[in-house]
């Protein structure tokens, strides 16, 4: 981060996308602790109102400080900032960064507050803002925690997370924020504190039904913990910090949402459960319902990484499908009785870590896949030249019935015991399955791979990969041995 950029002479300065609580009681914090403050809206009525009375319709009681100005004209909230914030609701933060993307400077500092990961793209909101302005000298902080506007702007003690992949921007943000009210820490896990945000949204409209349906703290203090769970269950699969999910914006903001009477989705959620449809509930919150919203991609996102996240799915059946919450509970309640989430192994632990450091980490990951019935030195050769391409070597090895379902093949040895021979084998680091031919562009990015490595009869048949960012080798075969050679040889 260039230093000098941040060096303006006179007052530090923030525009700030968004007139909703949330932008507004950062907007009044921020101008008591002498920042200069411009409020931008996309809406002229809102701009009239504020400047005319200095009093949000949602925030009653609250007055804010003459020193705010506040516009239409989006190239004054983003001209001359130290800070440009967006806070907007999360379906408004493409077309606001889209009108806002002529007018950013480079080395900006841009922190989204909005929660919430986009419909279509399953992108985080620092990753919409990032897609958009397409420049790679920007600094994107996600700033998240448990922080209800109605709390912020009467000035009562809140803690917030200040979240950049560079630590001196975090840093920046982490002072421009703090207040003697206001308590900011930073994490490096910008993904794993906008995935908390966005989900826990979604566990907070469980949380108000299983209210509006009359059960108790006894239910809700179930639901946070297994909501808590789910998210770090995902988190997992996706790549994010484990400690993230105990931290202020996993556990902090999930025990704020599901239990305040501020809470948006909390309030929605009640009201559904006393049996007004979603579309009623949101009418009567009045504001923006982030959980609704997130519901689309956390339902893709469980289903592309294979998680189990079962309130997460129950209360999208409930509003987009339209079950009965009374029996969505009820069906919650019924399902195959489990264990809690047991204690990762050490392994387990070790190989998080090590493949959720992301490409360019400077660990290099090489990916092979195959069968390696009867395991012989022509696979060794394989492995061992696959291994020297990089750092850690997976191996996506068939399962059996991939085998004999698409490739009418039956191993010798099974699943489990090849397995058991690969995992033993010095080059190895991780034996995946391989259950299905197309899965292989999902492994690359969830395995941040970099190499991806085949025997060169497969020749050219992989070039495809190369869009998904790996490079692709095929490795000549050990000519004189196979595994149908060994078997043809064997039954002479
Ligand atoms: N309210 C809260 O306590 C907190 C909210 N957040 C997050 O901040 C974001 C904003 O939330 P709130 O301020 O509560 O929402 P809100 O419902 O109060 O915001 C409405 C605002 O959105 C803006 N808007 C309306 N139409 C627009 C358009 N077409 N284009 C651009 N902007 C438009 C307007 O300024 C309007 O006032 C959400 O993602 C929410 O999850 C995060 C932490 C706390
Ligand atoms: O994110 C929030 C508090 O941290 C706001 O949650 P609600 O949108 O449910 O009010």
């Amino acid at each position: 981060m260039k230093e000098e950029n941040r060096d303006m002479p006179d007052k530090q300065r923030i525009g700030i996308l968004g007139a909703g609580t949330w932008g507004m009681a950062l907007a009044r914090m921020l101008a008591n602790c002498d920042k200069e403050v411009t409020v931008w809206s996309a809406l002229p009525q809102e701009v009239e109102q504020l400047s005319t009375t200095h009093i949000h319709p949602k925030l009653p009681g609250v007055d804010f400080p003459e020193t705010i100005r506040y516009t239409t004209d989006i190239e004054e909230a983003c001209t001359n900032q130290n800070i440009i914030m967006f806070a907007v609701p999360s379906v408004f933060v493409r077309s606001t960064a889209e009108k806002a993307k002529p007018y950013i400077k480079d080395n900006q500092i841009i922190v989204d507050v909005a929660k919430g990961i986009e419909a279509d793209t399953f992108m985080t909101l620092t990753e919409v803002i990032e897609d958009v302005l397409d420049n790679d000298t920007l600094h994107l902080v996600a700033l998240s925690g448990p922080t209800h506007a109605e709390e912020v702007a009467r000035g009562l003690p809140t803690a917030i997370v200040s979240a950049c992949k560079n630590l001196d921007a975090a840093k920046y943000v982490q002072k421009f924020f703090s207040s003697p009210f206001m308590r900011v820490y930073t994490n490096n896990d910008v993904k794993g504190i906008e995935i908390c945000g966005a989900l826990k949204n979604i566990i907070a409209l469980a949380a108000g039904i299983s209210g509006g349906l009359g059960y108790g703290d006894n239910a809700r203090a179930a639901l946070i913990t297994r909501g808590l769970a789910e998210m770090e269950r995902l988190g997992g699969r996706i790549g994010c910090t484990p400690h993230t999910f105990s931290g202020l914006t996993g556990m902090g903001d999930l025990i704020v949402t599901c239990t305040s009477e501020f809470s948006r989705n909390n309030q929605a959620g009640h009201l559904i459960g006393e049996g007004k449809t979603p579309a009623e509930a949101v009418k009567e919150v009045g504001m923006v319902v982030e959980g609704i919203n997130a519901l689309p991609a956390a339902v893709q996102l469980a289903e592309t990484y294979k998680v189990d996240m079962p309130i997460v799915m129950t209360v999208n059946k409930i509003v987009n499908e339209g079950l009965n919450p009374k029996d969505a509970v009820n069906a919650l309640l019924q399902r195959d009785l489990k264990s809690e989430t047991p204690l990762p192994s050490i392994n387990d632990v070790f190989e998080e870590s090590v493949l959720r450091k992301t490409r360019k980490s400077g660990m290099k990951r090489v990916i092979t896949y195959g069968t390696f019935d009867l395991l012989h030195y022509g696979h060794i050769n394989l492995l061992r030249r696959a291994k020297e391409l990089g750092d850690y070597l997976i191996v996506g090895l068939s399962t059996d019935e991939f085998n004999w379902n698409e490739k009418q093949k039956k191993c010798y040895f099974t699943y489990e015991q090849r397995k058991q021979l690969l995992e033993s084998v010095r080059y190895v680091d991780l034996v995946i399955p391989e259950c299905a031919w197309d899965q292989k562009r999902k492994d690359v990015h969830e395995y941040h791979v970099d190499t991806f490595v085949m025997g060169d009869d497969w020749k050219g048949q992989f070039d495809f990969l190369e869009e998904e960012g790996a490079e692709v080798v095929y490795l000549p075969r050990t000519p004189e041995i196979s595994t149908t050679r060994i078997k043809k040889d064997l039954n002479k």
